[in-house]
């Protein structure tokens, strides 16, 4: 793996080092990402896309629950802890979403990333850092992210073997690129040409996430056709103007609707978009 420069990565301040209130944006944008509508075939305030074992109400308690972790994950990272001690609290984690949600997996994704990038806000506090935190994930604890095999039974360890691609870990490892690459500069240009509509901005990154990862939900429910599917109707959705043309929310509930009717859910979509609005918060 090549990762830049230090000098390289552009100059970042990072605004908030109290361990409550990181935990508390990194809920919020958990929040913020269900209370977005239409999102390809995922859960909103409006519809639960193409889940039959969740809502909106599930998702808020799912990050509601979730929230002292993310604490804790920035706390930790303020210890400059290891991957070890984060994998634990991680795994805690886990283990209290699906005792809240009666088994469901709502955040499994979320709760990496973002947790990943909780750790990091803790941690720039007391290194000086002044850079994007993705990076400082890859700088301190990409070699053990990707160092780990995956699990060979989760729906990310079969795909990872059944298509060679890398999910949640390697986008983790490499700095999280979409957050920074493509999801940031979208919510930018969604806002612009939605003159300042935060849920065009976030419907439009989502569109722009969907358009280029490589996600594995969308490849664990229906393969390479299923996610060529998803990234075609995203691509002609930004390629005839996005969320800049008046007509764009009937557009975009075509697209949900028609991932709902192949059952196709880009959760990792998702997530990357949670991420970015919770790095928004943090990073100047
Ligand atoms: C690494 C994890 C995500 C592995 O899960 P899995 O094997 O199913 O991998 P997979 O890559 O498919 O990711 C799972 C979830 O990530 C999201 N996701 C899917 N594709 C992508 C992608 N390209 N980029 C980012 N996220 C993605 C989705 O929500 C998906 O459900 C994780 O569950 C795990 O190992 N947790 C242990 C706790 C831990 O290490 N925590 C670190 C500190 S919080
Ligand atoms: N609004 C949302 N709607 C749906 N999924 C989301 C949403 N936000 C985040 N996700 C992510 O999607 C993942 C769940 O996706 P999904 O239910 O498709 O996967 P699964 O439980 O592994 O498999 P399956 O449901 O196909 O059996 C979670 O880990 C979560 O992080």
């Amino acid at each position: 793996m090549t990762f830049p420069l230090l000098a390289e990565l552009s100059p970042v301040a990072v605004k908030h080092s109290d361990p409550l209130l990181i935990g508390r944006h990194a809920a919020r944008a958990l929040i913020l990402e269900v209370e977005t509508w239409p999102k390809p075939g995922l859960v909103s305030h409006i519809d639960n896309g193409a889940h039959a074992d969740m809502d909106a109400d599930l998702l808020r308690l799912s990050a509601r629950t979730l929230e002292p972790f993310f604490v804790a994950l920035a706390e930790a990272g303020a210890m400059d802890a290891g991957m070890d001690r984060l994998r634990q609290i991680g795994m805690e984690a886990e283990g209290a979403m699906r005792d809240a949600t009666g088994g469901v997996n709502t955040h499994r994704g979320a709760i990496f990333g973002l947790g990943l990038l909780a750790a990091a806000a803790g941690l720039a506090a007391t290194c000086d850092w002044h850079a994007p935190l993705g990076a400082l994930v890859a700088w301190r604890w990409g070699r053990d992210i990707i160092g780990r095999a995956p699990e060979q039974d989760s729906h990310g360890g079969i795909v990872a073997r059944r298509y060679h691609v890398g999910g949640a870990r390697a986008e983790a490892a490499a700095g999280m690129p979409s957050v920074y690459d493509i999801a940031r500069p979208a919510l930018a240009e969604g806002r612009r040409l939605a003159m300042g509509d935060e849920e065009a901005a976030r419907v439009h990154a989502c569109m722009a996430l969907i358009a280029v990862v490589d996600d594995s939900n969308l490849l664990y429910r229906a393969g390479p056709e299923g996610l060529n599917f998803a990234r075609n109707k995203a691509r002609a959705f930004l390629a005839d103007g996005g969320v800049g043309r008046a007509n764009w929310r009937w557009d975009a509930k075509a697209i949900h609707e028609a991932f709902v009717a192949r059952n196709l859910s880009p959760g990792g979509c998702a997530d990357l978009l949670a991420m970015a609005l919770f790095t928004e918060v943090l990073e100047s």
